[in-house]
């Protein structure tokens, strides 16, 4: 039977595409989505702003539990924004520095503390998609679902490549992918919440599969859990 509150988590590292995945099952299901990530980024981005640097855990513990953050769904053009502090930020924290920095604050246990209700929070009876790395093993332990993407970090940076080319960015390959690989290592080995399937996950490695595989794989997966 299915929960009152259904919850499916997608996690793993950056590139794989959780991104993607989350809005096409979120469309197809009429379910929310936490992009997890972006609170990260969101709270990179007001360190950043507020001259905190990404290793002062006593300042960035405040700075988190009160982020001043609204995410809002514009459903006329079909878009959500995301607003820090009363500015659109929903194009800038998606940059490799703002990237980075998240990773950083990400890191420090209790800035993920102070993170956690906020997360929960999405929770509802729509439905939710949660899109992260640590959904599964942390935020949501009950989900009725759970998905590890994966891909090799080549393919993620090929991915990132492409996307980053097309919105008319100048980057080199080699550079993407040593960022991708240094916030694997760090996302993976920090001590806590670290970048790991849940043990009672499903693992989909895409690195040979387009987004419509992906998709169709784990919908199938989730007709088959009802
Ligand atoms: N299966 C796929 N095959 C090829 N490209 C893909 C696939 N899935 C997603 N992409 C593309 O790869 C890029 C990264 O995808 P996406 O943003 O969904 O990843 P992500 O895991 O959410 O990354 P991050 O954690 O950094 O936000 C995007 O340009 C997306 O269009
Ligand atoms: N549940 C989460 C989500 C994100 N992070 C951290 C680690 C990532 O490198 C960074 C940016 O995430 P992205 O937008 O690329 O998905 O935020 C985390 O620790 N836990």
């Amino acid at each position: 039977m299915q929960a009152i509150e259904p919850v499916i988590t997608v996690d793993g590292p950056s590139g794989s595409g959780k991104g993607t995945v989350c809005r096409l099952l979120a469309e197809k299901l009429g379910w929310d989505v936490l992009d997890s990530g972006a609170i990260y980024r969101v709270l990179a981005l007001a360190a950043i702003h507020h001259n905190i640097t990404d290793s002062d855990e006593s300042a960035l513990v405040p700075l988190a539990a009160n982020l001043d953050v609204q995410f809002l769904i514009d459903s006329e053009k079909g878009m959500s924004r995301i607003v820090l502090e009363g500015e659109d930020v929903t194009k800038r924290i998606r940059n490799e520095k703002v990237g980075g920095v998240a990773s950083k604050v990400a890191a420090l246990p209790r800035v993920r503390e102070a993170l956690l209700r906020r997360q929960r929070a999405f929770r509802s009876t729509n439905g939710l998609i949660a899109d992260g790395r640590d959904m599964g093993t942390v935020v949501f332990p009950d989900a009725m679902l759970k998905i590890y993407l994966t891909a090799s970090a080549q393919e993620r940076a090929n991915r990132r490549f492409h996307e980053l080319k097309e919105s008319g960015l100048d980057v080199k390959i080699e550079d993407l992918l040593h960022d991708i690989q240094a916030r694997d290592d760090r996302d993976m080995n920090r001590s806590v919440a670290p970048l790991v399937p849940a043990e009672d996950a499903i693992v989909v490695d895409t690195t040979e599969m387009n987004a419509e595989e992906v998709f169709t794989q784990i919908f199938d997966l989730y007709t088959k859990s009802i």
